[in-house]
């Protein structure tokens, strides 16, 4: 078993009947939705709210009981990766670009677990390149205020095109190298006008599940 397939079976012990669970994106996360799908196969009675348009096609594929954002007051648990995690369970999000609907969901969790290897465990965020994403009609205004923080932003590329966010946005991957204060960052980042949402997950995690080469996976509690 590989190191994120580790933690991610692991985090999936933590679901219990009859919860809402909020299903993350990326490699990492794909683990955790394939495990969660077994479990209901077993049994188990949930319902999922997905991050992604790609999380939701794995979930309705591999039958995952569904329900809208709309649909949910609160969400149980979210289980999803990340590409930094810090000693204080801060991280940086937004490497496949699902970052506003991520946060959305670890916002309204009462427990969101990060399933990470231990690659992504670091003593402070920044080195990953910070996801940015913007709208698309102030494109130029709005790399300008990131300028001023002094980074240089890229705008993302996938396939020789623009990459586009499932909301339709850009993103402008920020390399910061070392962010001293990732609160304050993370505010300013979404006071420019024009940043929808930033990859920055601030005390936001409760559960960081590690996966390790040798086969051990830990489980740290930071709520
Ligand atoms: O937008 C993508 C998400 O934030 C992912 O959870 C993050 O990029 C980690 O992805 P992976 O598990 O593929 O390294």
């Amino acid at each position: 078993m590989n190191t994120k397939q580790l933690a991610a079976e692991k985090a999936v012990e933590s679901i219990e009947e009859g919860m809402i669970v909020g299903l993350g994106t990326g490699s990492t996360a794909y683990f955790a939705i394939r495990r969660i799908a077994e479990r209901v196969k077993e049994g188990l009675s949930i319902r999922a709210v997905a991050s992604s348009q790609h999380s939701e096609d794995l979930a309705r594929e591999w039958g995952i009981p569904l329900v809208a954002f709309d649909e949910i007051e609160a969400i149980d648990v979210t289980i999803d990766g990340a590409d930094e995690a810090d000693g204080e369970a801060n991280l940086i999000k937004g490497g496949g670009g699902a970052l506003l609907r991520e946060k959305i969901l670890a916002h309204h969790s009462r427990r969101m677990i990060v399933i990470v290897d231990e690659s992504k465990r670091v003593e402070r965020l920044g080195a990953f390149p910070l996801p940015v994403e913007i709208v698309p009609f102030a494109e130029n205004l709005t790399l300008r205020s990131l300028k001023e923080l002094g980074v240089e932003p890229q705008l993302r590329m996938k396939e020789g095109v623009l990459f586009r966010t499932d909301n339709g946005n850009l993103i402008a991957d920020c390399r910061f190298g070392s962010i001293d204060d990732a609160a304050q960052l993370e505010r300013r980042l979404n006071l420019i006008p024009g940043v929808v949402e930033n990859g920055l997950f601030v005390r936001m995690a409760h559960t960081v599940v590690t996966g390790y080469g040798d086969g051990r996976v830990t489980m740290q509690d930071y709520m």
